[in-house]
Formats: C-alpha cells, structure tokens, sequence
C-alpha cells in the first residue's frame, strides 16, 4: 500500500479550456495517508471523477504531479502503478465463472495455486456469493455482478491503493449498507489505502475516516465526519453535509453584534476581534446548524415566521423565516412551539464565514483573519 501525494494539481480537459481559465481541477494539493479510507463527496461535475482518474492514470494531468510514496507516478499507466479500480458499473468476464473472475487478477500477477483457491474461497465467503462460484457470470443479475467487480478490486493484497468510482450505484438499496460494512472491514482488517468517490453523504461518511469535500474543482474540507458537522471550513460543506445542511445568513458585523435580515444578533465574544477586523467589502455570513437552532419565546431571541413543520421520526424540522432569510431547527418531537416565536443560536455552535471561508474565531486568529486567511 502506498502514501498518495496530489502536488499541486491542476486539470483542464483542452488547452482551449485552459486558455479560458476554466479548469475541471483549480488547485488540488493533498496526501492521502498510506492504509486511510477516503471518501471524495461532491455534487455532480465538481471534479471527483477527474481527480481520481488522475490518481489512477487513466488521465494525466495539465499541472503538477502525483507521486506513489516517493515515486512520481504522473506520466505512468494504470497497470505501472499497480492499482485496483472499481467502477460504477460491473466489469467482469461473462464468459468465466463467478470463482474464475475472482481469481483472474491473482493468476496474471502468477500467486501459487492453492493461495488462489484459498483467497477466491473467502472473498466468495465475504461476497455472500460460496453458492455461485462455479456459475457463469452471464446471467448474473447487476448487483451479484458489481459485487464480483468489488471482489476483484479487494482481492488483491500487493496493490498501492483502491481506488472506487461509485461502486454502489447499481446495487440495490438494501445490499448497499451491507457491502459498505464489508468494504469497511476489509479495510480494517487489512489497512488498505482505498479513496472512494461518492456524491452521497451517508455513502461517504459511512465508509471513511477522512471525507474529502469537493466542489467546483477544489477540495474544500478534509476532515472527519465530526469535523465536517462541527466545523464546516466552507458554507458549501455546511450545506451539504447533513439534513438539513447548516443555515447560512448574510449578516454585517458592528461593535460586536451581527446584523441578520435587519435584527440585531449580541455575537459571542470571541468574535470581536475577528469581526473588528475583518475585511471591507467581504461576505459575510453566519453559519448555524439547525440541531443549535431553538425556539424560544417572542422577546427572548430573533422574532420569525413559522412556515410549516415537518415530523421526521423522533424529531421535528421546523422551517421558519426571519424576514426574507430562510431558517431551519430541529426540534424534539414532543416539543411544544409558540406560536409567536423566536430563535435562539447556541453560541458555541455560530460559525463565522468570509466570503464563504470560515473565519477562525478563536483567540489569537484575529491576525490571520485580518489578511483574509482561514485556520
Ligand atoms: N472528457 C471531458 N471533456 C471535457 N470536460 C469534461 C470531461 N470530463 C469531465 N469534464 C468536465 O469536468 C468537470 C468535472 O467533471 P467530473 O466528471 O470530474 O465531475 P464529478 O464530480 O465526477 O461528476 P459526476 O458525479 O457527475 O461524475 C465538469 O465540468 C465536466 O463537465
């Protein structure tokens, strides 16, 4: 297994589009450790796909370079780097049994027969699939035939890396957490370093230990899936992750108070220094989760409007307004609202953004927010 090093990324598909300035990749500079389990989460065309083709070398990118621990692997082929890929849809020989399939990789790299039989047993074992291995795989429905795809992928154990473009979009919903438990336990059981692109966030934060948000050709977070709900480094992190993702309101920022749809917000303290000194002419904006959202009496926070209620199992999604700006609390169930309300944030939870960039509030940043950049 290997260390992987995204140095100074940068992709574009022509050197037109270059020309343009319009990059599916704008600046990728990252490592993913040797033996992790990453997820790259994005919505559709923020460059997930492309930075794993170039992870892979299926595609060789416009700037910078990739490097397999020490090794700069930028201009090699798949095959030269040594990687297992799973794709989207199944890739597997119809004409070969399900047991066959299984073994193809381990026979081509010349592993000892009885070694074979011994890893094609288990994988089937851990596929469900014990029962099937001496059938054709034609015939076999998407699903069974993704699993072998898998299998081929996490058989192998002299493989730099793992690398799954969302492996689970054909499988049925009901085996999708199954085999996401299976790849999470292979993964540790045998420490692999596997990258897995998904644009769904259950998928993502489910499978990894380290999530790695991108959007529009950036990767914007790295973190844990605690990190990405407790400190979103970017508004778009906060709105994706999570349901409902984080409330993001414009605010200005005077003397120590927010200013948010016309009503004024005491801020925690904090963030004065860091408001004091933030840039003229930024956007400015207040990030809150709605589980820190409450609903107090009128008088007692900012006054909104109630639009509805939403009862989701053991808790309520109350969407409110407060004045033109969109709100949402998760409330419990059983929670009785006022109906002339107001809301209240929890100020360990306020998160304070810069033209979308968190803005580090904590003692000592005031400097770094003062140049515009972030922790
Ligand atoms: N072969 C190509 N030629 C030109 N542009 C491309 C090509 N492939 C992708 N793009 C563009 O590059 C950007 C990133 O695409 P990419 O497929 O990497 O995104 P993605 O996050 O994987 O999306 P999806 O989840 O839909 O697969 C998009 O704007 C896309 O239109």
């Amino acid at each position: 297994m290997a260390r992987i090093s995204l140095d100074h990324l940068r992709h574009a598909y022509t050197p037109g589009l270059a020309e343009a300035g319009i990059y599916a990749l704008r600046e990728v500079d990252h490592v993913f450790e040797d033996g992790g389990a990453y997820a790259l989460l994005g919505p559709s065309g923020c460059g997930k796909t492309t930075l794993l083709n170039i992870m892979s070398g299926l595609l060789t990118p416009s700037e910078g370079h990739v490097r397999f621990d020490e090794t700069d692997v930028t201009m090699l082929s798949p095959e030269a780097r040594n990687i297992a890929q799973v794709f989207q849809f199944p890739v597997i020989y119809d004409t070969m049994t399900v047991a066959e399939n299984l073994a193809f990789p381990l026979k081509n790299r010349r592993v000892p027969k009885d070694e074979i039989q011994r890893r094609v047993a288990d994988m089937l074992g851990r596929l469900g699939m014990t029962q099937k291995g001496k059938r054709k795989a034609r015939g076999l429905t998407a699903d069974e035939k993704q699993k072998i795809s898998l299998g081929r992928g996490l058989i192998r154990s002299d493989v730099a890396a793992i690398l799954f473009d969302e492996p689970l979009t054909v499988i049925d919903p009901h085996m999708k957490w199954q085999l996401r438990s299976e790849l999470k336990a292979l993964h540790k059981e045998f420490a692999m370093t596997m990258v897995y692109v998904t644009h769904d966030q259950t998928e993502a934060l489910t499978f990894a230990d380290k999530v790695v948000v991108m959007y529009e050709g950036e990767v914007v977070q790295i973190g844990t899936p605690e990190e990405l709900f407790e400190r979103p480094q970017h508004t778009f992190v906060g709105y994706f992750i999570g349901s409902p993702g984080m409330n993001v309101l414009p605010c200005a920022l005077e003397s120590g108070e927010a200013v948010v749809s016309g009503q004024r917000l005491r801020l925690p303290a904090h963030f004065g220094p860091a408001g004091g000194q933030m840039a003229q002419g930024r956007r400015i904006e207040l990030g809150i989760r709605p589980e820190f959202v409450s609903l107090v009496p009128r008088g007692e926070g900012l006054p909104v409007t109630i639009e509805r209620v939403e009862d989701v199992g053991s808790e309520k999604i109350v969407r409110a307004r407060l004045g033109d700006l969109p709100v949402s609390a998760i409330v419990k169930e059983d929670a009785s609202l006022p109906a002339e309300a107001d809301i209240a944030f929890a100020p360990h939870a306020l998160n304070l953004y810069s033209d979308s960039r968190l803005v580090d509030t904590t003692p000592g940043a005031a400097r770094a927010t003062a140049s515009g950049r972030t922790a």
